[in-house]
């Protein structure tokens, strides 16, 4: 199965003052097309790092990071950007969505970087993440869980390769987390679509193939 995403022997840390934190130290990883991972670990350990780098919003110290199986190591801003635009959904902790844009506009916004139409499938995401009545309200008049469903429905609008999720169901209640990780199950299965997931929940992370948990700069994978 062709990998997604890998890395080989990649070590990050960060300065801080005098010191150097080292959070990641020569991890070897790989997603394959349609694997769908938790990650765990301890506050700190470096999760948010990890999807950092992968979404190239963090450069490595040392180490290669492979994406669609080309490596990134001399990738250019506008390399980043096409594979952002093409291959990856992010949900991070912040939603950054777009305040002056309602609902609708929000989630097409990653369609119309690549001119591409609203589709029968951007209908599907906002019907199944109950996101019909909200679709013409301003994203700043709605509630954390309201705007974490439309962040959801935005990184999948494009039906990317690759979704990098950050705690994707901390702001929901439990029948809509177990319903939006019910989603992304389906949705990796259909589309292919594979998911690296931070999350602190049991229950989000058995609905994950595979389990992956950091700490002390390494990961520890575990195949159910
Ligand atoms: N840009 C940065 N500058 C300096 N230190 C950073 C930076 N980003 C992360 N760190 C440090 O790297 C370590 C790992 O942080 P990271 O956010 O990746 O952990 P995490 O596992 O996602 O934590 P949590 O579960 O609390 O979100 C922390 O000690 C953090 O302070």
């Amino acid at each position: 199965m062709a990998d997604v995403a890998k890395l080989n022997q990649v070590t990050k840390g960060f300065r801080d003052g005098e010191q150097y934190h080292q959070v990641l130290q020569a991890v070897d990883l790989q997603i394959n097309r349609g694997d769908t991972v938790a990650l765990t670990g301890p506050s700190g350990s470096g999760k948010s790092t990890l999807l950092n780098l992968i979404a190239g919003f963090e450069m490595p110290d040392s180490g290669e990071i492979l994406l669609n199986q080309a490596s990134t190591s001399h990738w250019q801003d506008k390399d980043w950007s096409h594979f952002r635009r093409h291959s990856l959904g992010v949900v991070f902790q912040q939603f950054n969505l777009l305040t002056p844009l309602n609902v609708k506009d929000n989630i097409a916004f990653p369609l119309s970087l690549t001119a591409q139409p609203w589709s029968a499938w951007c209908d599907y995401l906002v019907e199944k993440l109950g996101l019909l009545p909200l679709l013409h309200r301003q994203v700043e008049a709605l509630s954390g869980g309201q705007q974490q469903r439309v962040a959801i429905a935005r990184a999948l609008a494009h039906k990317p390769t690759l979704l990098l999720a950050d705690e994707p169901t901390g702001n929901l209640d439990d029948v809509s987390g177990k319903q939006v990780m019910a989603l992304l199950c389906e949705l990796a299965q259909e589309s292919q679509t594979s998911i690296l997931m931070v999350t602190h929940s049991e229950e989000c992370a058995a609905f994950m193939q595979k389990r992956w948990h950091l700490s002390q700069g390494t990961v520890a994978i575990y195949e159910k």
